[in-house]
C-alpha cells in the first residue's frame, strides 16, 4: 500500500521506530519537518498535503520521477517559491511565524548548492565564497580571506582556485566551489540540487566522499536531491521518494527494495540499479 506519511515522522501515535529511523541510531532530532504542505501553480497542483521529515546528522536523498515536483518542494522549503497551506519547521522554527531577526539567523543555518553550481561568473571562486559572508556578517577583508581559504581546502580544491573564475573551471571543480559557498556561513542543513550530475564517474563517487566526510566531520545534515543510485546507493542514511503529489515512502535502500510501488520497484530494481551492489553502507553512524 502506498502511504504518503513519512513512515519515519516522529508521529506521537507511532509506538515503534520505523524501519530506518535514524532515531535507532541516535539522530533523532528533527530538523526540518513539513506538514501538510501543498504547492500549485494555478490549478496544477504539484505537492498536496505532503509530509517529510529529515533528522539532524543524516544523509536524506530525494528521489522522484521527472517533473514530480522535486525542485518545487525544495525551493518551498528555502521560500524561493510560495505555498499555499501547510507547514515547514526548520531547527523547531517556523520561518512563517519568526520574527525577522531569526528567520535571518535561520538562513545562515542553511546552505544550497543549486543544481548547475549558480556560482557568479564575474567573481572568483574566493569572491563567490565571500559572497554570503559579506550578506550576513561583518568581518575583515583578512578574516574573510582567511575564511575562504578554510572552505577551499575542505572541500578539496587546490588553493590556487581561489583566485579563479568559473569559466577556469572543471564542471567537478564548480561544484566543490559551489559546495564551498554553501558552507561559508557553517550551516547545519545543506540542500543539494543534484550535486554528481553532469560528472563522470569517478568525479561523482569522489564528490560522494566528500559530501559523507563533510557530514562526519561538521555534523551537517544533508537534503539532497538526485537521480544518481550510485549515490543513493553508497551514502544515503535514508531516501525519500516523491510521487503522486506526496512522499510516498521515506526509508533505507533495503525499505525501498521491499516496497510494492511499481515506480519504486523499477527505479530501485532496475537494470541499472542492479549493476549496485545492494548492500546499504556499513559506515558505523549511518542509520
Ligand atoms: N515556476 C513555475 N511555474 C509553473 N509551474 C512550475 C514552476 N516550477 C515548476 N513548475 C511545475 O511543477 C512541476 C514539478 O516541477 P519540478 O521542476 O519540481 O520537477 P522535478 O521533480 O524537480 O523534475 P526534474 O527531476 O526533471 O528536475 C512541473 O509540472 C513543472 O512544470
Amino acid at each position: 500500500m502506498v502511504s504518503d506519511i513519512d513512515s519515519n515522522a516522529p508521529d506521537e501515535h507511532a509506538t515503534q521506530p520505523a524501519v530506518g529511523d535514524p532515531g535507532s541510531a541516535g539522530h533523532n532530532e528533527a530538523i526540518l519537518e513539513a506538514r501538510d504542505v501543498t504547492v500549485a501553480f494555478g490549478s496544477n497542483v504539484v505537492l498536496d498535503r505532503l509530509d517529510l521529515t529529515v533528522y539532524r546528522g543524516e544523509i536524506l536523498g530525494f528521489v522522484g520521477a521527472s517533473g514530480t515536483g522535486k525542485s518545487v518542494l525544495m525551493r518551498s522549503i528555502l521560500r524561493l517559491l510560495p505555498k499555499q497551506s501547510g507547514t515547514i519547521r526548520m531547527l523547531g522554527q517556523d520561518y512563517d511565524t519568526i520574527k525577522e531577526a531569526e528567520r535571518v539567523r535561520l538562513d545562515m543555518k542553511l546552505g544550497v548548492l543549486f543544481q548547475h553550481g549558480a556560482l557568479f561568473s564575474a567573481l572568483t571562486v574566493k569572491e563567490n565564497i565571500q559572497v554570503p559572508m559579506r550578506e550576513y556578517l561583518d568581518l575583515p577583508q583578512s578574516l574573510m580571506d582567511e575564511l575562504a581559504a578554510v572552505k577551499i581546502d575542505m572541500v578539496g580544491l587546490d588553493p590556487s582556485a581561489g583566485n579563479k573564475y568559473p569559466s577556469e573551471l572543471s564542471g567537478g571543480m564548480i561544484k566543490r566551489a559551489a559546495l564551498a559557498r554553501a558552507l561559508a556561513l557553517d550551516p547545519d542543513l545543506v540542500f543539494l540540487d543534484e550535486p554528481t550530475s553532469g560528472l563522470d564517474p569517478i568525479g561523482a563517487a569522489e564528490f560522494d566522499e566528500l559530501i559523507v566526510q563533510l557530514r562526519d566531520t561538521l555534523g551537517l545534515t544533508v537534503y539532497m536531491v538526485t537521480h544518481d543510485l550510485d549515490s543513493l546507493f553508497s551514502v544515503c542514511d535514508r531516501i525519500a521518494v516523491l510521487g503522486q503529489k506526496k512522499v510516498l515512502i521515506t526509508g533505507t535502500i533495503t525499505d525501498m527494495l521491499e516496497f510494492g510501488d511499481p515506480w519504486v520497484q523499477s527505479y530501485f530494481q532496475g537494470k541499472r540499479a542492479r549493476m549496485i551492489d545492494h548492500q546499504p553502507s556499513q559506515r558505523p553512524d549511518s542509520a
